[in-house]
């Protein structure tokens, strides 16, 4: 049986990780942040509340293994306090448009109207992640979810949302 790459097919319908940290669960910020990709028109295939083990946040964030900050990083993802929400959103181009979303890292440079812009003011809690790249959905996608926990399904109404599909 035909079975997608874990992102989906580049440039076309994606997937990508999107990932409530402990602050924003902890905050009850999980429905409006559903909302702003559901309204957007991204489609939800898979969602777990989760507290990650050292290992798995040690490996979602590798490239920031050097980073002074990589310590506490993985500390507040691990910590228990709430759980991470882990989710992946599908939809066109919607690796870049979850970044839009969400807006830059560091909140105090986000646009107001972004998740991160009007939510949160400090970097080292800036509640929510979300893949960078068609290779970065890729490994998280893989690495948060077996392939059993992410759905194939249709919105009904697809035709109102897409007139080149
Ligand atoms: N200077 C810093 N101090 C504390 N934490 C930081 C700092 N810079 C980054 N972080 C944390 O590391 C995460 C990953 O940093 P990165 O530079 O990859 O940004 P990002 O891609 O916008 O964030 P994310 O990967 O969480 O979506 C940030 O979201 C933030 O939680």
């Amino acid at each position: 049986m035909f079975r997608r790459a874990a992102a989906g097919v580049r440039g076309g319908v994606e997937r990508t990780f999107i990932a409530l940290k402990p602050d924003g669960t902890q905050r009850g910020l999980l429905g409006d942040v559903i909302k702003r990709f559901e309204q957007k028109g991204y489609k939800l295939v898979a969602i777990k509340a989760i507290v990650p083990s050292r290992a798995l946040a040690e490996k979602h964030y590798e490239d920031l293994k050097t980073r002074p900050f990589f310590k506490g990083l993985v500390s507040y993802m691990t910590s228990g306090a709430a759980p991470v929400i882990a989710m992946v959103w599908e939809g066109k181009d919607v690796i870049r448009q979850g970044r839009r979303l969400i807006g830059a890292t560091n909140p105090l440079e986000a646009q107001p109207g972004t998740i991160r812009g009007d939510y949160c003011i400090s970097v080292g809690r800036n509640i929510i992640h979300g893949s960078d790249s068609f290779e970065s959905a890729e490994k998280e996608i893989s690495l948060w979810f077996g392939k059993s926990e992410v759905y194939d399904w249709q919105y009904g109404n697809a035709e109102w949302l897409y007139a080149d599909n």
